[in-house]
């Protein structure tokens, strides 16, 4: 249902000929009804979409981390409400959908305020303080593969990615649902998490939810 390789072409000519150029917001509502009407794809969504949309503005981040960009749907939603001075790196892992994503990213007129960072997290992360000119982030967006949220995360810590304060939010906590790393930022002293339950992306009744966790240190 997930996995469908032919999504991002097609999400691609969909926009395209059905978005308004330059015009994010309608850009997200075209994908968005696309998503309800036709054919459900791996981005956040509407729904969960509004949770991360508030956190991410009680946030009010100027350093934005993404992990697994997709087509680009979260890291626009994200761009929207950017300061003016902020910016978003987001990692994805494939070039046929980062090449999507920069499509449908610059379609959107957010190719300054986005900047897709190709290849695996765990190459990326290491040398993405040097090649981004960013000391830490302020806001991190997790949603790659459920079962490396743990580990990236520790791989931030102990890169120094992330600060005092960072707000940290990761997305399909029960669906597909990433036990080990809830099991690890719920027992740590070093976050204070919050959980948002929701439903799975444009489906009215699969229980997921978003996990916020604030690093504490
Ligand atoms: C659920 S989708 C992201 C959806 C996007 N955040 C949105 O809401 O629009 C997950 C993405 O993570 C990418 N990915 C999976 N493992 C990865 C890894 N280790 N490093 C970078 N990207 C990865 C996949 O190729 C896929 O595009
Ligand atoms: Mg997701």
């Amino acid at each position: 249902m997930f996995h469908d390789e032919e999504f991002p072409p097609r999400i691609l000519d969909h926009v395209m000929k059905n978005a308004i150029k330059g015009d994010v917001t309608n850009v997200i509502d075209v994908i968005d009804k696309y998503c309800w009407s036709v054919e459900i794809a791996m981005n956040v969504g509407d729904v969960k979409g509004a949770i991360l949309d508030k956190s991410f503005l009680e946030a009010s981040p100027k350093n934005v981390l993404e992990i697994g960009c997709y087509c680009g749907y979260s890291a626009l939603r994200m761009s929207r409400l950017l300061k003016e001075d902020a910016k978003i790196f987001t990692i994805e892992a494939s070039s046929q959908y980062a090449d999507v994503a920069q499509e449908i990213i610059s379609f959107a007129g957010m190719e300054k305020k986005v900047q897709i960072l190709r290849g695996l997290s765990d190459e990326v992360l290491p040398t993405i303080a040097e090649k981004c000119g960013v000391r830490t982030f302020d806001f991190v967006f997790i949603d790659h593969a459920k079962e490396l949220y743990k580990r990236d995360l520790i791989m931030l810590e102990n890169l120094g990615l992330i600060r005092q304060g960072t707000t940290i939010m990761a997305d399909n906590v029960i669906f597909p649902g990433c036990p080990d790393y809830l099991e690890y930022v719920r027992n740590s002293p070093k976050f204070e998490c919050t959980n948002y339950p929701s439903k799975l992306e444009y489906c009215e009744n699969r229980e997921d939810a978003m996990e916020k966790s604030i690093y504490l240190p």
